[in-house]
């Protein structure tokens, strides 16, 4: 189980901050080495003339060497320093520095980002210092002179100064990512937390002169009570002491602020002090009234505009901190290694070019313009477009032709044409013409490979991308399921309904990795689902005591329904607590680790809920479903949970009045009626549809004719067992606990065949410890506070425990273990 399999934060924290001996005694090793490295080399530096006569003489005593660490000291330093690389020598004490405080489990620095910067210098430094001492000294160690001198040789002194200068300034823009406004910004950023700061702390003359003058004030003020101090001000805005000055308004685009002259300090007014602070590019406008006040001469005043500081409050400083330590928040992690579907798991069925036969257009258009004309129908022009599976003929008709006259022609037409699925779509919305669909004698099949690979899809940046299949025009038509947000599906029996269904799946696991996207799968008829029973550990959800990730009980769909309603109610908490409006924006905030695991919040996977056969569900279990369904419907989209419903017999019954309001998004396959049609659509033209994955979308706005793309079963299995094999959470993603109200209520009416699978474990934990507590079977058993308060309820109903104490644990009526196994025993006969 994907929640349960992570080891609770602190735990894994404390288990990190156990060393084991070696790790202390390397760890330690490396940090002293570090410092004896730099104290030699110091000491080195200081000495080095002296001591570097002394050379071989390590073993006689009577020379004395003066570096800290005496011969060996001095040794290092003339190794590292006089011998290889000069003062770049100490990038490598701290080196040792830094893995040694890696050993010890204290991640001050990231050691392969140190250990590059180090090598950086260590490579530049020696060859600078060389470049500037000329080799004089040890600054530049033999091997930077020696670089040094080669560089001056082949590419001149100038050229060995640019080589230098290029590199550092590369340096710098690679690893601090500057350029031109980014340097401008930081040089703003360091004057504003440096100069800033250090003025802020002096006294500038502005304030002595407004300190002055604010005495002033108070001296002049008949009351002596009214003193005032001047409050300590926020570094930018500047506080201005106004004297009889009106008002003063200051506009900008969002607000306008009236500060009044006056205001009153315990009971005396004096003249106030403006703060006058801006956001943006302001308009000030100051408009001094004339009669009641003053003249303004007199006054100074000055106004600064506040420039706008991004300020961080301290959770976003911590979460800044965070994310600098660990990145981002990596949901993908747990599977870091998961491979998406390849597109060679679906087939190619060969060229779907759209052939133009002329022929069939011609015939088709001298039929449909000869019959317009028997009707007294002129036309003033027709275009022809070729689908997939349906041509489009729109016609503009001779001025004084009503457009119902046409509309009304569609039987003859059809009749005419002798073809079936002729819809007539009068006017075409937005185009000035009515358009006649008549499918093509040989439709090219649009296959779910072709609009997988498509540039649209593959470039989409929507949040649940569906591609349907293609328009009539012959493009392909895709939706974002997060924004539909719900879909209602229907369709006769053999129409294709299942290939939609599975083409809609399909999408969604091309594109969306199993920690995005969670599958909650209802399929009645325990057939069309079946296949992705495979991908449960990857993209499944379920119940906790689910067997099948894929329902196809009645009883379970409600509990299932019921648990995704609590999961809609949980998800809700957890995006009002985050101060977010809808998922996107809580998986953000939760990526930028703005958000707390430790106050139960998680990565939110959206949630599809696929109902395969709804109709079935509504016949059983009528209420129980719709409202549940209904509930999610109008309430689940914000928080990530879509709907896709598809039924064979869209009647009234099935899709109620509350179903249809919640679902905008429909799609019809070929219905058996016109009312069918009605139902799904709110319009005729599905019952007049050819089969075969020939359908219209409804988006709310408008209805589309689409060819749907054709995945087989075997397409379907192959990409199931392409993601199966790979490796999955340790189980399906489990959806809360919900347990009906008639199986929480089963006091006094005990049915020993009902009991829970657990009943017998808990009557032995309750009977060795008497302790009625039901708090105590959530905690041993590890149950939810339902399952644990329904078996109570079984123990009190078969008499092991006795009946509610409020507070109290509840009494137990046997009193030892034997009496218990007799009593189960007696239960199980
Ligand atoms: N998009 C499509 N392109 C081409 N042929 C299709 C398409 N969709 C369906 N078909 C054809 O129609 C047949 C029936 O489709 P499908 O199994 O999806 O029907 P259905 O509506 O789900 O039926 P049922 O409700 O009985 O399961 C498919 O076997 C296939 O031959």
């Amino acid at each position: 189980m994907e929640k349960h399999t992570k080891t609770s934060p602190s735990s894994a924290a404390e288990q990190n901050k156990i060393l084991s001996k070696p790790r202390i005694f390397f760890g330690v090793l490396f940090v002293i080495i570090s410092v004896v490295l730099t104290f030699s080399f110091v000491s080195y530096l200081l000495n080095w003339k002296a001591d570097q006569s002394q050379a071989g003489t390590m073993l006689d005593k009577t020379v004395k060497s003066s570096n800290i660490f005496g011969k060996i000291g001095d040794w290092l330093g003339n190794l590292f320093i006089f011998e290889s690389i000069g003062i770049a020598a100490f990038a490598v004490a701290f080196i040792f520095f830094v893995f040694g405080m890696l050993i010890l489990k204290k991640n001050y620095f990231k050691p392969w980002k140190t250990f590059g910067h180090s090598l950086f210098f260590i490579c530049w430094l020696p060859i600078f210092m060389g470049a500037i001492t000329k080799g004089e000294g040890v600054l530049s160690g033999v091997y930077g002179f020696q670089i040094m001198d080669f560089l001056n040789s082949v590419i001149g002194t100038a050229g060995l100064w640019l080589v230098l200068f290029v590199s550092i300034a590369l340096y710098f823009i690679l690893e601090f990512n500057l350029n031109p406004n980014n340097i401008k910004s930081k040089l703003n950023d360091l004057n504003e937390n440096t100069l800033g700061k250090v003025k802020a702390m002096m006294p500038s003359s502005e304030n002595f002169e407004a300190d002055d003058e604010l005495e002033e004030i108070a001296k002049s003020d008949t009351e002596a009570s009214n003193i005032i101090t001047p409050t300590p001000a926020a570094a930018v805005p500047v506080e201005i002491p106004v004297k009889g000055f009106p008002e003063v308004e200051i506009s900008n685009d969002f607000e306008t602020i009236k500060t009044p002259n006056k205001t009153t300090f315990d009971g005396g007014e004096i003249p106030q002090k403006i703060t006058v602070t801006e956001t943006t590019a302001p308009e000030i406008s100051l408009s001094p009234t004339t009669n009641s006040t003053p003249k303004s001469d007199d006054i100074d005043f000055k106004v600064e505009v506040a420039k706008t500081v991004d300020v961080l409050d301290e959770s976003d400083q911590k979460s800044q901190e965070l994310v600098n330590q660990h990145g981002l928040y990596d949901h993908k992690l747990d599977l870091a290694k998961f491979q998406m579907p390849t597109l060679d798991l679906l087939r190619d069925y060969g060229n779907e070019e759209i052939s133009i036969n002329r022929e069939e257009l011609e015939e088709n258009k001298n039929k449909i313009v000869g019959l317009l004309k028997n009707f007294n129908v002129g036309i003033a022009e027709i275009k022809a477009t070729v689908g997939p599976t349906v041509t489009l003929y729109e016609i503009v008709p001779e001025a004084g032709i009503r457009v119902a006259s046409i509309k009304k022609l569609q039987d003859d037409i059809a009749l005419n044409l002798s073809a079936l699925g002729i819809r007539i779509i009068a006017p075409m919305p937005g185009k000035g013409t009515i358009g006649i669909e008549v499918p093509r004698k040989n439709p090219s099949m649009v296959s779910m490979r072709s609009v997988i690979a498509s540039q649209k899809f593959q470039n989409t940046d929507m949040d649940l991308p569906v591609v349907f299949g293609k328009t009539i025009s012959n493009e392909i038509f895709m939706a974002d399921l997060a924004k539909m947000p719900h879909l209602l599906m229907a369709g006769a029996t053999g129409q294709g309904k299942s290939v939609g269904i599975n083409a809609i799946l399909t999408s969604l696991l091309y594109k969306k990795h199993p920690s995005e996207l969670k599958f909650v799968m209802v399929d009645p008829k325990k057939v069309e689902l079946s296949l992705y029973s495979k991908i449960e550990r990857h993209y499944l959800a379920k119940l906790p005591d689910g067997d099948d990730a894929i329902i196809t009980d009645t009883h379970k769909v409600i509990n299932t329904l019921n648990s995704l309603c609590i999961e809609m109610d949980q998800r809700y908490d957890l995006l009002k607590n985050a101060f977010c409006k809808n998922l996107k924006e809580y998986n953000k905030k939760f990526t930028e680790r703005k958000l707390n695991p430790e106050n139960g919040h998680r990565y939110l996977p959206y949630i599809v809920l696929v109902v395969d056969e709804f109709a079935d569900l509504i016949m059983t279990a009528g209420k129980e479903v719709e409202l549940p369904i209904a509930r999610l419907a109008q309430l689940a989209r914000a928080v990530g949970i879509h709907l896709i419903v598809a039924t064979q017999r869209p009647s009234v019954n099935v899709i109620t009045g509350m179903i249809k309001a919640n679902f905008p998004a429909r799609a019809a396959f070929r219905v058996i009626s016109s009312v069918d049609s009605r139902t799904i659509l709110d319009a005729t033209g599905a019952d007049q549809l050819i089969g075969k994955g020939d359908m219209l979308y409804f988006n709310g706005n408008e209805i589309l004719r689409l060819q749907c793309a054709f995945v087989d079963t075997p397409e379907v299995e192959k990409i199931a067992e392409f993601i199966g094999e790979q490796k999955g959470y340790a189980s399906a993603f489990m959806l809360p606990e919900y347990s009906s109200e008639e199986a929480t209520s089963t006091v006094g009416a005990f049915d020993p065949n009902e009991k829970d699978a657990l009943f017998e474990d808990a009557a032995r934990i309750i009977v060795s410890t008497q302790q009625g507590s039901t708090s105590m079977l959530q905690r041993q058993l590890k149950l939810g506070y339902n399952r644990a308060g329904r078996i109570m309820d079984q123990l009190e109903a078969s008499g092991i425990v006795g009946g509610f104490n409020g507070a109290k644990a509840r009494e137990v009526l046997i009193s030892d273990l034997n009496s218990l196994e007799q009593f189960l025993e007696e239960l199980r006969k």
